[in-house]
C-alpha cells in the first residue's frame, strides 16, 4: 500500500477549512500564521511558499516576513517580541536553518509558547516529554495521523527511528512510545544499522541521505515512513528510502514527494487553529 500523504492532507485541510469558516463567523477574526524566513535558502523558500498556500487553502491569514542573510539576531528577537504581543497573530514559525550568526536556541525560546506552532520551544518540548497537552511538532504529528488513517495500532510494535534530531527523530520517538510501541532510536554512530532496521515493524527514516534505506534494511511486511527530502543523482526529489527497491516488500510506505511533506504543512495549519482556539479562551 502506498500511503498518499497528499490525499490525506487534502481531506484534513477540507475539514480545517470548514472549521476556519465557523470560527470566522463566531469570533469575527481569522486564525493567523506568521512565518519568518532569514536568508536565501532555496529549499526553505519552497517550504515557506507551501505553508502560505496551505493557509490560503483553508482560509487562514498568513504573514510572510523575509529578511536577507545579514539580518541580526537582535533584530530577529525584537521582531519575535512584537509578534508575541500582536493579538492578531496566533502562530509564529521561524524557518530553520538560520544563518550561522544567529543562535537557533535563543530564537526558539523567544517565541511565546502559546504561539509556537512548530512545538520547538523548551516548554512545549518538556510537555511532550511529560505527556502533557502541548503544541506537537508538525512532522512527527503528521506521521501519527497517517498511521491512524491506515488503522495501524502501535501497541507492542517494534519501531525503529533512524535519526535523532530535535525536530523529527526525538519527538516522533516519544509519540510512538506514548502509543505503546517499543522504540529504538538509531543515528550515525549506531552499529549494525541494517540489522537494527530489520527488526522494525515500523521503520521511520529521518536521516537526510538520498535512498540510503534499501530492501536489505526492511523486514517483509513492514510499514515505512520516509521523512527525507533529498535530491538524487538526476537532481530529482527523493526520500531517504529507495522507494522502487523496497516497495514490493512492505505492507505500507509513504512516497517522496507526496508523503510526509504535505502532512507537515497540514499539521502546521492544525496547530495554528489549535493556538487560535487557545487564544480565544476555548
Ligand atoms: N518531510 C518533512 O516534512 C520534513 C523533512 N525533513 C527532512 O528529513 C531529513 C532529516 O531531517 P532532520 O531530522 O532535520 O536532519 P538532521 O540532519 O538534523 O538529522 C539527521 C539525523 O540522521 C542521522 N544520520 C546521518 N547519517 C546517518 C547514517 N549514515 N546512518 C544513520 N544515521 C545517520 C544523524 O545522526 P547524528 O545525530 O549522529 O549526527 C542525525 O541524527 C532531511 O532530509 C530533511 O530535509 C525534515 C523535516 C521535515
Ligand atoms: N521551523 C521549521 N519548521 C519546519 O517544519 C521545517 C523547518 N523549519 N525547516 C525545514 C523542514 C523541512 N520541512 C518541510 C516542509 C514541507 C515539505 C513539503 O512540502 N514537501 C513536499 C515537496 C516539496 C518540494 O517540492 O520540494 C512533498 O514532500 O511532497 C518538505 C519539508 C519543514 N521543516
Ligand atoms: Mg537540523
Amino acid at each position: 500500500m502506498i500511503i498518499s500523504g497528499k490525499e490525506i492532507s487534502t481531506k484534513i485541510k477540507d475539514q480545517l477549512k470548514e472549521e476556519v469558516e465557523q470560527m470566522k463567523n463566531k469570533y469575527d477574526r481569522l486564525p493567523k500564521l506568521a512565518v519568518i524566513l532569514v536568508g536565501e535558502n532555496q529549499a526553505s523558500q519552497v517550504y515557506v511558499r507551501n505553508k502560505e498556500r496551505g493557509c490560503s487553502y483553508v482560509g487562514m491569514d498568513s504573514l510572510k516576513i523575509t529578511h536577507d542573510a545579514t539580518f541580526s539576531e537582535e533584530e530577529l528577537l525584537n521582531e519575535i517580541k512584537q509578534l508575541n504581543e500582536d493579538d492578531t497573530v496566533d502562530g509564529i514559525l521561524v524557518q530553520l536553518p538560520l544563518p550561522d550568526h544567529i543562535n537557533e536556541d535563543k530564537v526558539l525560546e523567544a517565541i511565546d509558547p502559546s504561539k509556537d506552532v512548530d512545538g520547538f520551544h523548551p516548554e512545549n518540548v518538556a510537555k511532550l516529554f511529560l505527556g502533557q497537552k502541548s503544541l506537537v511538532p508538525c512532522t512527527p504529528k503528521g506521521m501519527m495521523v497517517l498511521l491512524d488513517e491506515i488503522n495501524y495500532d502501535l501497541t507492542g510494535k517494534e519501531v525503529v527511528v533512524v535519526g535523532r534530531s530535535n525536530i523529527v527523530g526525538k519527538p516522533v520517538s516519544l509519540l510512538c512510545l506514548q502509543k505503546n510501541a517499543t522504540v529504538t532510536i538509531a543515528h550515525s554512530k549506531t552499529k549494525d544499522l541494517k540489522e537494527v532496521c530489520q527488526r522494525a515493524d515500523v521503520l521511520i527514516a529521518a536521516v537526510g541521505r538520498a535512498k540510503m534505506i534499501n530492501r536489505d534494511y526492511v523486514k517483509e511486511g513492514a510499514v515505512v515512513l520516509d521523512v527525507g527530502i533529498n535530491r538524487d543523482e538526476n537532481n530529482k526529489l527523493c526520500g531517504d528510502v529507495d522507494f522502487e527497491d523496497v516497495k514490493d516488500k512492505v505492507y505500507a510506505i509513504t512516497p517522496v514527494p507526496g508523503g510526509i511533506g504535505p502532512m507537515t504543512i497540514t499539521m502546521l495549519l492544525h496547530n495554528t487553529l489549535e493556538a487560535f482556539y487557545h487564544h480565544q479562551g476555548e
